[in-house]
């Protein structure tokens, strides 16, 4: 699945326009940190801006060691109408922390609305910032009742994913999501250069935004209907040459 991060109603349009290509809108606000939280109203009008039928998420933002803070943050993005709810685990320097916070967002969330779905996400440049290890998702998200691990960068300097968790760990992070029963979900300033191997390794949900933004910059550029287009074809023959490759080499 695709999933595109806009940080405004217009930008919500730019991605209404391109909605057959992506899968997941996901509201967030850039300036306040890579999973910076949105206004309930900007949740709100973005999730009456795209089609029904296209899953709305929020972030709650890069959040602190405070269960119940991000608790009650996460029950006002599902109120305003978001059914994906991200968590960025930034305060959290050790798995129970991270466990207890996400069990408040998944009690919160899904005591509202038991169909949403809940993602634990972490930083793979957690060395940079001193939160959990990359590798410590699965087992969060498996041990709070989350729906899905997932793995962004905090610092957005122009290193990406790949930069600070290798392919072959990110398989391995794919690899414990899915033995735990959890979508895997992978960012952080990816690229269209980045498929090939994200679908190697299986992730279920690539988000972006820098790479569908004109000229690629995810702070003064704006999401453009056309790079999502081109982005997502990539994806697709990437995923068709991979079953192809699976089948033959069966
Ligand atoms: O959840 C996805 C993020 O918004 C990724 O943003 P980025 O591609 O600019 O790093």
């Amino acid at each position: 699945m695709l999933l595109i991060s806009p940080d405004s109603v217009e930008e919500a349009l730019d991605c209404a326009k391109a909605a057959e290509h992506l899968d997941i809108v996901d509201v967030k606000k850039p300036d306040e940190g890579s999973l910076g939280a949105n206004f309930p109203w900007v949740i709100r009008e973005i999730r009456g801006a795209v089609p029904a039928d296209t899953p709305v998420s929020a972030t709650v933002g890069d959040v602190p060691y405070k269960p119940g803070t991000v608790a009650q943050a996460a029950l006002g993005a599902v109120v305003s109408g978001a059914s994906y709810i991200k968590v960025g685990l930034y305060g959290c320097t050790t798995t129970e922390q991270a466990v207890e916070v996400m069990r408040g967002v998944v009690r919160a969330v899904k005591d509202h609305r038991p169909d949403a779905f809940v993602v634990a996400s972490g930083y793979a440049d957690a060395h940079r910032i001193g939160c959990v290890n990359p590798l410590a998702l699965p087992d969060i998200a498996r041990r709070s009742g989350s729906d899905a691990a997932m793995l962004d960068t905090a610092i957005k300097d122009g290193s990406g994913l790949f930069d600070h968790v290798p392919p072959d760990v990110c398989g391995e992070f794919v690899r414990l999501a899915h033995e735990a029963d959890l979508l895997a979900a992978l960012a952080g300033s990816v690229k269209v250069g980045d498929l090939g191997a994200l679908t190697r390794i299986g992730t279920d949900i690539v988000g972006v935004r820098g790479a569908v933004c004109e000229g690629g910059d995810r702070n003064t550029g704006r999401i453009q209907p056309h790079l999502v287009a081109a982005f997502r074809a990539e994806m697709d023959r990437h995923a068709r040459e991979h079953t192809a490759g699976v089948a033959a080499a069966s």
